[in-house]
């Protein structure tokens, strides 16, 4: 495990990276020489169809010692509780509240470890989503994955993740994301208890949101946005396991040499890692409770304009200056459905039971907000600037799909008792004492 890594800065960028062992190693102005420098293998990997918008257009040419193709075929294995089976469990509107998740009581990996919570869509049509909980506590020795169904945006909770990539190696630490898209292999090490979240998107990539109005600058600003420089091992084992994610199932295929073995590569199909303690917040200096949107971290686009599958969105530490004003979040229904998840802390519109590692479920136009204690507090509170969120990290996945929750998340550790933070709520409506509050007479036809 390296610990003092190198990236790459921006989001989108063109990168040109080659491992500093074999300077020379990217082709110049071209990507296919007749022979590669170093006896190297020339090989693209598309992230978007050849044809779409230049805009949106992304690929990445590597420069590897064998091309990926040289492994025996795929077989099907056991998918563990990874599933997009959204029928299994009856549907469920109500609110739902997750505690923390359990370390594993064996030694599981990254891969073994990984259990759909809840989703909709389907691969296969490349449209939906699927939210997992990861819990780990070993290296995924000699293996790698791959999702051929979307792009991973992996959310650490606890431990450090150490990601090789076929583009580099990434250390991502609790507070910190990671986005590995499509087709890209990864393998994790972790030291110790390991947990955390992670979306995979099936449809699009993640894009930063437009700041409209903002300007040119602000929230998460590209430059933050952290991409591995090129390295390789070659290494050849008896037995090295590559899991592919295909239409939901498992699938391994074995080879006899680490697929680590990228020596260059240029392109702006790459994995990448954001410090969430980077985000620039913007909010309301005046009064009123903006729109949690204001706190998009990534967003991936559906095919109507402004409404996302997928915005992954934070709640970090900031100042709170509203005048004559609700503070916390506001009683809401939403058409988007709404997963949060908890880093470190607590959560603003929740004094206690949404707890660091465990998950919250606010499906579409269910009713949810602030429980009974942050109610009182924040109606009955002196209104002073106030710093917020102070030590703490709350994110959402909010998306425009309506999830089913899986078996698995319906039966590990489900909080029955979360629609009790709000029956303590009072009735406080009162009228000027000379308006009646009898019913009102019959109204005349
Ligand atoms: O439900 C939640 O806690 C998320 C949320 C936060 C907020 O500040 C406004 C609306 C909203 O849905
Ligand atoms: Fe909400």
């Amino acid at each position: 495990m390296a610990t003092d890594l190198q990236y790459l800065s921006g989001f989108g960028n063109e990168f040109a990276t080659e491992d500093s062992r074999c300077p020379g190693a990217l082709p110049d102005g071209q990507n296919n020489p007749q022979k590669c420098a170093y006896g190297l293998y020339a090989e693209q990997l598309s992230g978007s169809a050849f044809t779409a918008m230049r805009h949106e257009n992304q690929r990445t040419w590597f420069y590897r010692i064998r091309p990926s193709v040289l492994h025996k075929p795929f077989n099907k294995i056991e998918r563990g509780l990874v599933t997009h089976d959204w029928d299994a469990v009856e549907p469920n509107p109500n609110q739902m509240r997750w505690k923390p998740f359990d370390f594993p009581k064996d030694k599981q990996d990254f891969l073994e470890g990984l259990a759909t919570i809840c989703g909709a869509g389907d691969p296969k049509a490349r449209n939906g989503i699927a939210i997992y909980i990861y819990t780990c506590n070993k290296t995924m020795e000699n293996k790698c994955l791959y999702s051929s169904d979307g792009d991973f945006l992996i959310v650490p909770q606890e431990g450090t993740l150490y990601i090789t990539t076929e583009m580099g190696r990434m250390n991502v630490q609790p507070n910190e994301i990671c986005v590995i898209q499509r087709g890209i292999r990864f393998s994790v090490d972790v030291k110790g208890n390991s947990r955390g979240y992670t979306l995979e998107v099936f449809s699009d990539h993640f894009q930063l949101p437009s700041l409209g109005p903002i300007g040119a600058n602000g929230l998460a600003n590209p430059r933050d946005f952290l991409t591995p420089v090129a390295w390789f091992e070659d290494r050849e084992v008896k037995e090295y396991t590559i899991v592919n994610k295909y239409h939901g199932q498992l699938f391994s295929a074995s080879q006899s040499h680490s697929p680590f073995d990228v020596v260059a590569w240029h392109g702006n199909y790459a994995p990448y890692k954001y410090d969430l303690s980077k985000f620039m917040v913007i909010n309301c200096v005046a009064f009123d409770h903006a729109d949690p949107s204001i706190f998009t971290v990534l967003t991936c686009p559906s095919l109507k304009p402004g409404v996302a599958i997928a915005d992954f969105v934070i709640f970090p530490p900031r100042w709170s200056v509203q005048e004559h004003t609700f503070r916390p979040p506001y009683y809401h229904r939403n058409c988007m459905s709404e997963f949060m998840g908890l880093i470190c802390g607590n959560y603003e519109a929740k004094e206690e039971g949404f707890l660091p590692g465990g998950a919250t479920l606010h499906s579409i136009m269910t009713p949810h907000g602030p429980d009974y204690e942050c109610f009182e507090k924040a109606s009955n509170g002196e209104l002073r600037p106030q710093k917020i969120a102070e030590g703490t990290m709350t994110f959402m996945f909010e998306s425009s799909l309506s999830m089913a929750i899986t078996e698995w998340g319906n039966n590990t550790k489900v909080d029955g008792n979360y629609y009790e933070c709000w029956q303590p709520l009072k009735k406080h409506f009162f009228l000027p004492k000379d308006v009646s509050t009898d019913s009102p007479k019959k109204r005349k036809k």
